[in-house]
C-alpha cells in the first residue's frame, strides 16, 4: 500500500487582490515532501517562497489547487477544523524565534503543549526530552535574553516539535545567525527531520546549505522552475 505523504501541494495557485486586479504569488505549484525528507526551497526575493510556506502551513487558503496534510484535503475543512489540523500536524518555525520574554526555555515548550490540552506532567517530560535533542538541557531554566541567537532558534525548533507534527515548515532559520551557528541549525534540522520522521520544507537564502538537504525546489515568479530535484542521500555534492 502506498504511504501517504505528510505534505502534498497539487497545482496550487495563490492570487492576492492588488488594486483592481490580482498578483499571482503561486502559479500551479506542485510539491510533495515525504516523511524524513528535508526539502530546501530557494529562489529570488518575491518569487513566492513565503507564500508557498504560508499556504502549506494552511495559514492561507489557495485560490485554486489542493493542499493535503497527512492525506487530508484541507479545502473541505472549516476554519476551526483547519486550526485543529494545523495544531496537530504542522510545526512552523519563523525566522525570528518569537519567544515570550518572561518564560524560561522549558516553559516556552510546556505552554505550547498546555494550549494543546496536554497534562503538565506529560508536557514537562516531552519538553525535557526535546531540549536534550536540541542540545539545551543545561539551559532549560534560562530566559530568552540569557540565550544566544542560535540557542533561541534551538528552543524555537524544540517548541515546533512539541505537538509531534508530521510537517515542519521553516522560514529562513539562519537569517540572523553567523556562518557557524547557521550550519549547526541546518544540521539540527537535518537531524530532527530524520529522528522524528517529519516532512520538512526549509526556505533559505544560504544556498551553501542546500547540499545538506535531501532535495531542492527552486522558485521564480511564483512557479517551480523544474521538478523538485533529489540530491544524493548522503548530502554529498
Ligand atoms: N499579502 C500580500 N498581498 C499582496 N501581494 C503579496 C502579499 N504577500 C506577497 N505578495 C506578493 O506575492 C509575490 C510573492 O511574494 P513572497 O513573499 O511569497 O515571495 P518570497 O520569495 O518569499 O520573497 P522574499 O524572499 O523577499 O521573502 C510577490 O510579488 C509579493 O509582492
Amino acid at each position: 500500500m502506498a504511504t501517504t505523504a505528510p505534505l502534498s501541494l497539487v497545482n496550487v495557485t495563490l492570487e492576492y487582490p492588488d488594486g483592481g486586479g490580482t498578483t499571482t504569488a503561486l502559479d500551479q505549484v506542485s510539491l510533495t515532501a515525504s516523511a524524513g525528507q528535508l526539502v530546501s526551497l530557494v529562489g529570488p526575493s518575491g518569487s513566492g517562497k513565503s507564500s508557498l510556506l504560508a499556504t502549506a502551513a494552511t495559514l492561507v487558503r489557495p485560490t485554486r489547487g489542493q493542499v493535503l496534510i497527512d492525506g487530508t484535503d484541507t479545502a473541505g475543512l472549516k476554519d476551526k477544523e483547519l486550526s485543529a489540523l494545523r495544531r496537530e500536524k504542522v510545526g512552523i518555525i519563523f525566522q525570528q524565534p518569537n519567544l515570550l520574554p518572561s518564560l524560561t526555555a522549558v516553559e516556552q515548550l510546556v505552554i505550547s503543549a498546555h494550549l494543546r490540552g496536554k497534562t503538565a506532567k506529560a508536557a514537562r517530560a516531552r519538553a525535557a526530552g526535546l531540549l536534550d535533542v536540541v542540545g539545551l538541557s543545561a539551559s532549560a531554566g534560562k530566559l530568552p535574553h540569557q540565550l544566544s541567537g542560535g540557542q533561541r532558534q534551538r528552543v524555537n525548533i524544540a517548541r515546533a516539535l512539541m505537538g509531534s507534527p508530521k510537517v515542519l515548515l521553516v522560514d529562513e532559520p539562519t537569517a540572523a545567525l553567523d556562518h557557524e551557528r547557521s550550519a549547526a541549525i541546518v544540521g539540527l534540522l537535518r537531524q530532527v527531520t530524520t529522528e522524528f520522521g517529519v516532512a520538512t520544507v526549509m526556505v533559505t537564502h544560504d544556498t551553501e546549505f542546500v547540499p545538506l538537504t535531501d532535495a531542492v525546489a527552486t522558485m521564480r515568479d511564483g512557479r517551480l522552475t523544474a521538478p523538485v530535484l533529489a540530491l544524493s542521500p548522503s548530502g554529498a555534492p
